[in-house]
């Protein structure tokens, strides 16, 4: 019974909607205490900016050590009926605002206090909620409980349980598979009332964001729905009844679960659906059929290895019919395809054709995997079909590796580093026999998403205390959620650098192999997920694909719509390491990133890539700060510093001067004189006679000048003066990014061909401003087809649109025929 104090804190938290956790916590945040009392943890919003989200994540970490001091204790007991009534509170309020559409907005704090067990079912014994104690992980024992109240989605799934005894307690379960957007519908299907469940070492998380402490889950493995007939069920009694009151009935056949499984399937609930399969199957394991439909299930969820598993096990069985085998050949080749074992789909679906010799399904999944097969062993790649398809995030491409090798590199964190197997020149992609290419789909991948968006996420990572956006905070439980269905791949992940206080990785990458691990059913994984060290691995190795874009006509600049950052872990690209002048560069045409060479590479030669850029020195540092605390020291930044702190600093007041927006309000005549500015701010006693100096903030300043001219001419000011003006300002902003520009070849009858593909620039180094730079090699056409000398125009049309990726994923948005050059010219003028 709830005394009268609970009851009207009851109404009062239902009228608001809250559950008792989001109550205690807006409490809490009214009666924050002062931060050197330690009397409570500093409440987290979004909002705050980043220096107040560090100063709040520095003092929560001093209030979690301060709690790591204090012995365990027993809980203040909440009573049930409060609990409940809350819980179905916030089931409705759940509910509702689900069905109004409205976008929930959630946050978390990751990279703190997880835990996972690592422990065997088999070898814990049960512990009752009455002994469990805050602060502490209970090692060596589980918690047998069930939930007495619907579930409800907040950043993870929040219920409501209670143990044999009746004792009943909060528990938060995060990372669960499918939970990602999911509606009340599916939640109360997922973890219905009633649902008995077991906990591998619970830990009793004091209350970070409230007064109340919870039951945290962090990780799928560490949570076992148990199906009726499940061993640690047997003999158990509940003291509240048999049942919760409203928990729905079980089937009681094998046939009923493979109905309730298709019932699920037509409506896309795959996880259900494989689920209640597994159910029918522990009834009667005979039923092929049942296995033949939690393959489709599996390849629904992306659960490959599992697909083959049944697919595989319906093809061993004698005697089924040869319409099921038929079906099961063709899972079995879509499991493999997505497995990457190409040759082996091909050999399903050739099978699978041979009994549907009319299916035009069969002949395209034979080519697909033709094709994924040429791309895997060659490099080979359809460009432009990939570029046409660029706005797709889940491209269908194999992965490439090409002359590369990892290599133990101590001086790194993580201990490793990728060096070139032989020489690696940059060049033309189809003539050049000896270029660097590495294609890579991500493990997982989280996109802005601006269609059908339910829930927005926004959390506080511990380890870089930066606030991380939606796409961020979803990559680590799509991870997870990956080798849940796939756990066979987790030591691909688990090789991965994380972070400084995690434990050094294997020097050579991919890992061994070991022996393979399947799922064992949806309620139960085989591998012990750790998901601290997931998120570990996600911070210090994600990347945000930069989405190819169409460039936009806008004064000449370079703009993306891009709102939102999206987030992805690549496995091969995360052991490059970093320097901001890099021999290598990556993009992304969709989710697949390609790396490729940007100068010629010495055989042993360690690859890097560029993990950020920017002009300004400070900026690089800061956004570098996670994984370099003491700052780069690449060969570029050293000489930047070699400038000296004078220079350094006008360097950065002209970074802001040359911003865009800055520049487009600027006169021509002081856009002149700001370039004079950073052109002194590089002084020219530390420029080197062998090698040009690599000057970007000089390139921007020209560009800037080179833009304006070109507007001026638009705009009838001494058209051709400032035309070839503009096209030497070009020039010099090439040469300032480490462009050789070429001299003109002059036509003899000896050299014609030559002449025709002639080039403007030098092709050995591809600079990391490159997509600036394209711009600029177009505009210099631009203004020699205006003046009327479309022969000088050509070489700069053919230099901008290189056939090879990182180029030609530009100039496929650009129409850079001549004629197309001219419209533009006019089309400007006239909207001018
Ligand atoms: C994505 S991992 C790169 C591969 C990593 N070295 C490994 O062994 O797995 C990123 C981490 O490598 C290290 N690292 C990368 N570039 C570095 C650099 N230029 N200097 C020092 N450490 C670097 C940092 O510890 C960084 O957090």
């Amino acid at each position: 019974m709830a005394s009268f104090g609970e009851e009207h804190l009851l109404s009062m938290m239902a009228s608001l909607g809250m559950s008792p956790e989001d109550f205690f916590a807006a409490m809490s945040q009214k009666q924050q205490p002062a931060p050197q009392i330690l009397r409570g943890p500093p409440q987290i919003s979004m909002g705050l900016p980043p220096d107040e989200v560090r100063r709040r994540s520095e003092e929560l970490e001093r209030w979690m050590a301060h709690q790591r001091q204090l012995p365990p204790a027993k809980p203040d007991r909440v009573g049930r009926q409060m609990l409940v009534q809350s819980q179905y509170a916030s089931h409705d309020s759940f509910k509702e605002k689900a069905g109004n559409g409205e976008v929930q907005i959630r946050m978390t704090i990751g990279g703190f206090e997880g835990h996972s067990s690592k422990n065997p079912l088999k070898d814990l014994s049960p512990i009752p909620l009455e002994e469990m104690l805050v602060r502490k992980v209970h090692v060596g024992r589980y918690l047998l409980c069930r939930t007495i109240a619907p579930c409800v989605r907040t950043v993870g799934i929040q219920a409501i349980v209670e143990d044999q005894a009746g004792t009943t307690q909060i528990l938060a379960i995060y990372n669960y598979p499918t939970c990602e957007g999911s509606t009340p519908d599916y939640v109360d299907e997922l973890i219905p009332i009633g649902c008995p469940m077991i906990i591998r070492e619970p830990y009793f998380r004091p209350a970070t964001q409230g007064p109340h402490p919870i039951i945290r889950v962090d990780s799928p493995s560490d949570i076992v729905f148990l199906e009726p007939s499940s061993p640690y069920l047997r003999g158990v009694e509940w003291r509240s009844g048999y049942h919760p009151p409203s928990s729905p009935s079980m089937q009681r056949s094998p046939e009923g679960w493979k109905s309730l499984g298709n019932t699920y399937f037509q409506s896309g609930k795959w996880f259900l659906a494989a689920r209640a399969y597994s159910r029918g199957l522990i009834m009667d394991p005979m039923v092929f059929l049942l296995y033949l439909n939690r393959a489709e299930a599996y390849l629904r969820l992306g659960y490959y290895s599992a697909a083959m598993a049944d697919a595989e096990h319906v093809l061993s069985v004698p005697n089924v019919p040869q319409v099921s085998r038929d079906k099961a050949t063709f899972r079995l080749g879509r499991a493999l395809y997505f497995m990457k074992d190409y040759l082996g789909a091909e050999e399903r679906f050739k099978a699978w054709l041979s009994t549907h010799p009319d299916e035009a399904d069969g002949l395209g999944w034979i080519a697909r995997s033709q094709s994924r097969y040429r791309e895997s062993q060659k490099g080979e790649y359809d460009w432009v079909e990939l570029f046409e398809q660029h706005k797709k995030t889940d491209l269908d491409v194999a992965e490439y590796t090409g002359p590369v090798e990892v290599k133990a590199l101590s001086s790194y964190g993580g201990g490793r580093g990728v060096v070139a197997s032989r020489e690696v020149k940059v060049g033309e992609l189809l003539r050049v026999t000896t270029w660097l290419q590495v294609v890579a789909k991500p493990f997982a991948a989280a996109f802005p998403d601006s269609t059908g968006r339910k829930e927005l996420f926004v959390s506080l990572n511990m380890r870089t205390k930066f606030m991380e956006t939606h796409s961020q905070t979803v990559l680590v439980s799509r991870v997870i959620e990956k080798i849940y269905g796939n756990p066979e791949l987790y030591p691909q992940v688990r090789g991965l650098y994380a972070g400084p206080n995690a434990e050094i990785p294997p020097s050579s990458y991919p890992p061994e192999n070991s022996p393979a691990l399947g799922l064992l059913s949806p309620d139960s994984v085989g591998v012990d997920i750790d998901a601290d060290l997931i998120q570990a691995i996600c911070t210090y190795n994600s990347f945000s694909p930069n989405l190819e874009m169409p460039i936009q006509k806008s004064d000449g600049i370079t703009k993306r719509k891009d709102s939102d950052t999206p987030s992805a872990l690549y496995l091969f690209p995360s052991l490059f390491n970093h320097a901001c002048v890099s021999n290598a560069g990556w993009h992304c045409i969709g989710d697949v990133m390609v790396i490729r060479a940007m100068t010629n590479i010495e055989a042993g030669e360690e690859i890097t890539l560029p993990y950020c850029w920017s002009v300004s020195l400070s900026k690089r540092q800061e956004r570098l700060k996670k994984h370099l605390p003491r700052g780069c020291n690449c060969s570029f930044c050293q000489q930047e510093r070699s400038d000296g702190a004078a220079n350094l600093a006008e360097r950065e007041t002209l970074v802001e001067s040359l911003r865009h927006d800055t520049v487009a309000r600027m006169s021509l005549a002081r856009c002149r004189t700001l370039a004079v500015e950073v052109a002194a701010a590089y002084p020219a006693s530390h420029d080197s006679r062998s090698q040009r100096r690599i000057k970007p903030l000089l390139a921007e300043a020209h560009a800037a000048m080179g833009r304006k001219l070109f507007l001026a001419a638009r705009d009838g000011q001494n058209l051709e003066r400032n035309l070839m003006a503009s096209v030497d300002e070009f020039m010099k902003a090439l040469e300032a990014s480490g462009i050789t520009v070429n001299v003109p070849q002059r036509k003899t009858k000896k050299n014609r061909k030559e002449v025709k593909s002639y080039l403007p620039i030098g092709t050995d180094r591809v600079p990391m401003d490159y997509d600036s730079r394209i711009m600029e090699m177009f505009m210099t056409a631009a203004c020699f087809v205006v003046l009327g000398e479309g022969e000088r125009a050509i070489p700069w049309l053919r230099a901008g649109s290189r056939r090879e990726p990182f180029t030609l994923s530009r100039c496929f948005f650009i129409d850079t025929s001549p004629q197309s050059v001219m419209r533009c010219w006019v089309g400007e003028r006239r909207s001018s």
